[in-house]
């Protein structure tokens, strides 16, 4: 045995016996040791789950999943094909159905019969049909009864839960497939009476979408009663993961029992994304990967993000309780730091310290390095307020009317700063990446170079306000890297002669150099995020493939520089 095996053993030993010592038991997190915790016995379900974690039940979160060894940052957990899964509305056209993968060299191949879905090939089509079968039907239907063209599908929400029922039919009430959909937490008793609406809107569409005549007809795919239907919804509402592709992009939504064991935390140790690995056959795509974000010990909760934690905490909390019903506790939620950079602004006398964003309830906040306090309180409260309305709706009108969500974001990304609100600050980091998006999707071969110098400076004030609240290896940093470090290595239009001091981006090879460096930091990131195992995933493998064209580039500029020393005749 080595040495680390050694030290290895030793650890989880004493965390099974009991921490042996004070640093030992300092190392969990309090937030992951709830007040009653015991194993839960397995019953057959959750077959996908590895033997290096298990099922345990507390009083506060009830069911979650535990390590019972140590696991490292980047390490795949499990990977599992979630047990139902459909593309969002708008991305039905430009991917396929079956595998959710981008169209093939030959394009995808639509449905003849209800032309609303699309698949790779034939081989996509018929593994789908089997569900698709009833689905086709279904949508004619509904396209046929539709109002305008714009209600002609409907929604993620409501195709999901048709595909549960026609699976649930399909593999019967008995199966391990129906009994851990149905083991998944619903809050039907809990739910609050805002809730009903949308529950009821729900069940309505749902029998709608399936040619139902009443509810009484649910019976044929298990469901018996109208408390079984509200807990089907809720548990549709309550363990539903986003579909990414392999850029974190949404495409759609799914729903896995074993990746929904795990609970959350708004400083997560673990991660769900979808590397598309080439490793996994397409057979097997859409393939959610758990995977570890830091180190995690024996005898710690595996915790993952359900919302995006770059918000500030009232905003994470009221979501939270919305959707999830339930208050967090995490260290995050339970202390915030004094200085969180998700509420945080310049020192208004300039001396380089930060202040805590003021608030209607607390107006009066002071610089952490001069003291001096914030003026102007009211000027500050009013951008935010203005810019927080501006990225919501600019969020809502983002693929419907991109020209008014990017004059928004142009409009307000000014006002925020001259507010004085850091990069990383709650809502100017939400429209800095809104914004970033849009100037990447208007890139043409033609783009001026203050158009590009322009994005990089957009995409670098993103990834400095990220760097500021995501843990260094989480995906969303990868991503961010990997997009910055490919438009410094896109062809300069017109770089300049000469880079003056303090002049952001550099020009001509140092750019160059900045563009590697970047590349070797994403792929850093990307290894932890995506996996070691899948190599960063599909951004993983491009990032690597960029940074031998860029070494071999830049090799070329050196031995060009070296070539034009050698030429020139050394002086006596
Ligand atoms: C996806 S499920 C997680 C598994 C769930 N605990 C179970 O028993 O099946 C989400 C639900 O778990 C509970 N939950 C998750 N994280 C929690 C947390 N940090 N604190 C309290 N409850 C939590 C909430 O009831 C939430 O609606």
């Amino acid at each position: 045995m080595s040495f680390s095996d050694l030290r290895a053993s030793r650890k989880t030993k004493s965390y099974v016996n009991g921490p042996s010592t004070k640093k030992e038991a300092r190392e969990v997190p309090s937030e992951q040791q709830p007040a009653v915790e015991s194993a839960l016995p397995s019953n057959g379900l959750y077959r996908d789950l590895p033997l290096s974690i298990e099922v345990r039940t507390c009083d506060i979160s009830g069911r979650g999943l535990w390590s019972k060894v140590n696991l490292a940052a980047g390490q795949v957990l499990f990977a599992v094909q979630p047990h139902v899964a459909v593309l969002s509305t708008e991305k039905m056209d430009g991917y396929c159905s079956a595998c959710f993968g981008l169209p093939p060299p030959s394009g995808l191949k639509r449905c003849t019969q209800c032309r609303s879905v699309w698949y790779c090939d034939s081989t996509c089509q018929t593994k789908d049909w089997s569900v698709h079968k009833h689905e086709c039907t279904s949508l004619q239907r509904w396209s046929k009864a539709a109002p305008s063209d714009d209600l002609s599908i409907p929604s993620d929400a409501i195709r999901c839960m048709g595909r549960i029922l026609w699976m649930r039919q399909k593999k019967r009430v008995d199966s391990v497939w129906t009994r851990e959909l149905d083991a998944m937490q619903s809050h039907r008793k809990n739910l609050p009476l805002s809730a009903s609406e949308m529950h009821t809107h729900l069940a309505h569409s749902l029998v709608q979408y399936l040619g139902l005549s009443s509810p009484d007809d649910l019976r044929q795919f298990g469901i018996n009663s109208s408390g079984d239907l509200v807990d089907l919804i809720s548990r549709f509402t309550t363990n539903t993961f986003t579909i990414t592709d392999a850029a974190l992009c949404p495409l759609g939504v799914s729903v896995s029992p074993a990746v929904a064991l795990i609970n959350h935390s708004c400083d997560p140790n673990a991660v769900i994304v979808f590397p598309r690995v080439s490793a996994h056959p397409q057979a097997d795509e859409p393939l959610m990967h758990v995977v570890v974000l830091r180190n995690i010990l024996p005898g710690e909760e595996i915790v993952t993000a359900y919302i995006d934690t770059t918000l500030p905490r009232s905003l994470r909390q009221g979501s939270l309780k919305e959707t999830y019903h339930f208050d967090c506790r995490c260290q995050l939620c339970r202390s915030p730091p004094d200085m969180d950079p998700r509420e945080s602004m310049w020192c208004t006398k300039a001396c380089g310290g930060m202040c805590p964003l003021p608030t209607e309830e607390n107006p009066l906040t002071r610089c952490n390095e001069c003291n001096s306090a914030v003026q102007s309180t009211d000027a500050v409260l009013d951008a935010v307020r203005v810019g927080q309305e501006a990225l919501d709706k600019a969020i809502v009108v983002q693929f419907k009317d991109p020209a008014k969500a990017r004059q928004l974001s142009t409009k307000l990304i000014p006002i925020l700063t001259s507010a004085g609100l850091t990069p990383s600050c709650h809502p100017l980091l939400g429209l800095t990446i809104l914004h970033k998006s849009f100037l990447i999707s208007s890139f043409s071969s033609s783009c001026t170079q203050e158009y590009l110098d322009n994005t990089v400076r957009v995409a670098t004030k993103a990834l400095t306000g990220l760097v500021s609240i995501h843990r260094e290896g989480h995906p969303v940093l990868g991503i961010a890297l990997a997009e910055l470090a490919k438009i410094l290595a896109v062809d300069e239009p017109s770089p300049r002669e000469t880079n003056e001091p303090g002049f952001y981006p550099p020009s001509g090879p140092p750019r160059l150099n900045l563009a590697y460096d970047t590349f070797i930091r994403a792929r850093n990131s990307l290894m932890i995020g995506f996996g070691r195992m899948n190599e960063g995933g599909e951004i993983g493998r491009h990032v690597r493939d960029a940074i031998v064209s860029l070494e071999k580039e830049i090799g070329v500029w050196k031995q060009g520089v070296r070539n034009v020393f050698q030429d020139t005749p050394k002086s006596k």
